[in-house]
């Protein structure tokens, strides 16, 4: 597969593919903060951004970007660095599934933890609380504007990656490029572990 040629359903079917931490066997930028983990079990999620930036505690904001949300994408969600303030909970998610949301991506604290199981939509985040966001109407809030997300820069549109190690973020052209070496270590890995549960010496097998 030629990553020059790769169209959007390509890399998605790819990316959907892929094992993630293998994206990690080649890049050094654009894993989230490991403290953002799923609030699920053996989830896996790829797909477009739609972002918001959350300032001041605002459930408006949140409503606002659930708006933009078209099936396949994943919110992320920007706390301007609240932790307390969980802006994502049973409704929020709820809300996200009808519109056809892959996940959710919090750069804080989510709540609703039973419900979230339940309505199986994947919710990645630092934790859980019981203190919410409020109907503040504040205006410094954004939607589809470019955020912060675990240390790394989210613009609307980049591939957001998730499975229960972690979250990745990926630009459109990041992505294609790392897709092939990716797949091809992936389809190389089984026969290596094979060999070495079949006691093949360690010492010709990880020499290079
Ligand atoms: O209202 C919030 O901030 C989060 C919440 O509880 C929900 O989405 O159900
Ligand atoms: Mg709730």
């Amino acid at each position: 597969m030629s990553s020059k040629v790769l169209a959007g359903t390509q890399v998605l079917a790819g990316l959907e593919a892929v094992s993630y931490p293998t994206i990690g066997h080649f890049l050094e930028d654009g894993f989230v903060d490991p403290a953002i983990q799923s609030l699920l079990d053996g989830v896996k999620v790829a797909g477009p951004a739609v972002t918001v930036r959350i300032v001041g505690n605002d459930a408006i904001a949140m409503n606002r970007a659930l708006l933009e949300l078209y099936p396949g994408t994943v919110l992320v969600v920007d706390m301007d660095g609240d932790r307390r303030h969980a802006p994502v909970g049973a409704v929020t998610a709820a809300a996200a599934k009808a519109q056809g949301a892959a996940g959710i991506v919090v750069d804080g604290v989510a709540t609703d933890l039973l419900e979230l199981r339940s309505t199986g939509l994947p919710v990645f985040a630092r934790g859980t609380s019981c203190l919410t966001t409020k109907r503040l109407h504040g205006t410094e809030s954004a939607v589809n504007v470019p955020v912060t997300c675990g240390g790394v820069d989210v613009a609307p549109g980049d591939w957001v990656l998730g499975d229960d190690n972690g979250v990745i973020v990926l630009s459109p052209r990041e992505a294609a490029a790392v897709l092939e070496q990716a797949l091809d270590s992936d389809a190389a890995e089984p026969e290596l572990l094979v060999r070495i549960a079949a006691g093949e010496p360690l010492e010709t097998l990880l020499a290079h």
